[in-house]
């Protein structure tokens, strides 16, 4: 199947500085994309080459099949864009702009921007160079979604969101994902990505580290496990176990970390009365700061 979003070989130099180095990757219809990195390191570089706002050094990017020249306004109108600093200038108020955005991408609905509005909980009436900057962001994320495009590229969409809103944002990822258009989601913030994204990139100083399915990243996640059993048992039957580790037994209670599946242990736990069995949900923010260690300090500003 062609991919929604390609990119290839794509580089884009400011002076001496690569700001993108060689990017090579493509997204799926369908799927949430997670782009993630630290400030700096290229992600709204390469959502801009990609929606052929500045052009690459080198290499080459095509959205639905095509060269973003080739696909003009008919590709435009299928892609929701939410920029991450939204220019919001005008007197005119919020319905006011969006009506007027719904107009270029072909009409919608009032009845659709009024229950986005309602869900971000925005008001639509103020005029939106009075907004502050977390309902700018909600008439932003409003203009990208409002049009149901088959692609919604949104270059850290959560930035100024309150958590409840951010929790209602990431809900309509979801439901976009559900009703098969495709996300591309840049962020610093890697849990945000774990909930709602099918795959992740790691991007840093303009070069692309991984690429990973987010269900395979978290089944090779270290995670900590706590088996209470009704009776003593020996630590020496856990400790040779495939992925276990650091096992240490106490009164009843055996605390052991584990990676990968937890198959051989549940197995073994099994031959006793297990009490109760607690194991920590592992999350990527764990896995990238692990993967983040090995690089020098300051590659690291910006990632939670
Ligand atoms: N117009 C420009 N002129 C010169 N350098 C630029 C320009 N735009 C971006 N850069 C540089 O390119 C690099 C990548 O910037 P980019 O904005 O793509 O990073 P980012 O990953 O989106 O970061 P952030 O999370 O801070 O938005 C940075 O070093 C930035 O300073």
């Amino acid at each position: 199947m062609t991919p929604v979003a390609l990119a290839e070989g794509l580089s884009k130099s400011y002076g001496k500085h690569k700001a993108l180095d060689g990017l090579s990757l493509s997204i799926n219809q369908g799927e949430v994309f997670g782009y993630l990195g630290p400030n700096g390191a290229g992600k709204t570089t390469t959502i801009r080459l990609m929606l052929d706002l500045i052009r690459p050094t080198s290499g080459r990017v095509e959205l639905f099949g095509k060269a973003p020249r080739e696909g003009g306004s008919d590709v435009r109108r299928r892609i929701g864009y939410l920029p991450g600093e939204l220019p919001l200038a005008g007197r005119g108020s919020g319905l006011e702009l969006l009506e007027f955005l719904a107009k270029v991408r072909g009409g919608v609905e009032k009845a659709t921007i009024t229950s986005l509005a309602e869900r971000l909980n925005v008001d639509l009436k103020r005029p939106v160079h009075n907004l502050s900057k977390g309902n700018k962001q909600k008439v932003g994320i409003i203009q990208a979604f409002m049009h149901t495009p088959d692609l919604l590229i949104l270059d850290e969409p959560t930035t100024g969101l309150d958590p409840l809103v951010q929790q209602e944002f990431l809900a309509m990822v979801r439901e976009a994902k559900q009703n098969g258009q495709t996300v591309l989601m840049s962020s610093h913030i890697l849990s945000e990505v774990q909930h709602v994204g099918d795959r992740v990139a790691i991007i840093r100083s303009g070069k692309l580290i991984s690429v990973s399915d987010v269900d395979t990243l978290l089944q090779q996640a270290q995670r900590r496990v706590e088996i209470r059993f009704a009776d003593p048992v020996d630590p020496r039957h856990f400790s040779a176990l495939p992925g276990v580790r650091d096992v240490n037994v106490q009164a009843n209670t055996l605390s052991c970390t584990l990676d990968g599946t937890a198959d051989a242990l549940v197995k073994t736990a099994a031959q006793h009365t297990v009490v109760s069995l607690v194991c920590e949900e592992p999350d990527l923010e764990e896995i990238f700061l692990h993967a983040y260690a090995q690089e020098p300090k300051e590659e690291m500003h910006g990632v939670r």
